[in-house]
């Protein structure tokens, strides 16, 4: 049995459309949204937002609606109260960070657990810089600075990886939670109507395969009023790959339950964890 997941884990996503300019709307939408899924089904311990869910996704608003992360911050406050009151793992999607130290701007998920206390922040390691002609042309580094670490969250369940959007067709991140003993990858993600299509339910099927962990990839809903449409398609996808859980373009709440003896099932009749080539690959960086 494996011990990576303590036990049946039930998971809610929040698709929404967070994104107007009312940034204080959009954070009491989203908490009315974190309250409904759990008062839905009350068994629900981990929920997710998506990335940028309280602000537009544009690289000349960032800095306009960026918090410093400390106790008294809007979306700190709004998303600690509801871990410790519906006492859950709040995966907080994502938020433009200031650091005040440095003045930079930063693509940051902050987790807290049932506490309501904050034990951990990602900052996007990989930014949204590309250029698709007759398709889409977008430069996070226009305004954001990338993070500089891989994250892996311990909790009482056990631990998951924690990337976002862009950071997703990056491997290593996942390789490394996935290596530390993480049951799953989480990503708040906005991927868009180009580019989600061709690779969105991919990289989160690659991702699981590749670890064989869960994957939790969680989207805004589509916006026609904004400029970025976002994809939309939150999913869960297992260890063998198979979605088990998506939501269309629109708002909606899906669920699913993550069940240890599936990643021990998968594991056993595939051990790839058990047949890595080390000595092959022994720094990949070089
Ligand atoms: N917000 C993002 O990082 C978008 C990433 C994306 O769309 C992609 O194709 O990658």
């Amino acid at each position: 049995m494996s011990k990576i997941l303590s036990q049946k884990l039930k998971v809610a996503l929040i698709q929404f459309i967070g994104s107007t300019a009312d940034k204080s709307a959009n954070l009491q939408k989203a908490a009315a949204l974190v309250e409904k899924a759990v008062k839905d089904q009350p068994e629900t311990k981990l929920v997710v937002l998506p990335e940028c869910f309280n602000s537009p996704y544009a690289t000349d608003k960032f800095r306009e609606y960026a918090e410093v992360i400390e106790e008294d911050s809007p979306s700190y406050k709004v998303l600690s109260n509801l871990a410790s009151k519906l006492k859950i793992i709040l995966v907080g999607g994502s938020i433009p960070e200031l650091e005040p130290k440095t003045n930079k701007i930063y693509n940051t998920s902050m987790v807290f657990d049932q506490n309501g206390a904050l034990i951990a922040t990602h900052r996007k390691a990989h930014l949204f810089d590309i250029d698709i002609p007759n398709g889409i042309t977008f430069k996070e580094s226009d305004s954001l600075t990338g993070g500089e670490k891989a994250t892996t969250v311990e909790t009482s369940y056990g631990k998951f990886g924690l990337g976002i959007c862009y950071d997703m067709r990056f491997p290593e991140l996942a390789m490394i939670s996935a290596r530390q003993g993480s049951f799953a990858m989480i990503y708040p993600g906005a991927f868009n109507t180009v580019t989600g299509p061709l690779h969105w339910s991919l990289l989160a099927r690659s991702r699981a395969i590749d670890n064989q962990v869960y994957t939790l990839l969680c989207s805004p809903a589509r916006n026609m009023n904004s400029d970025y449409h976002a994809y939309g398609h939150s999913m869960v996808v297992n260890p063998r790959g198979d979605v088990i859980a998506e939501a269309g373009e629109g708002e909606e709440i899906i669920y699913a339950e993550l069940d240890p003896e599936e990643i021990e099932t998968f594991r056993q009749g595939i051990p790839i964890t058990k047949q890595r080539r080390f000595d092959i690959y022994k720094d990949v960086s070089k």
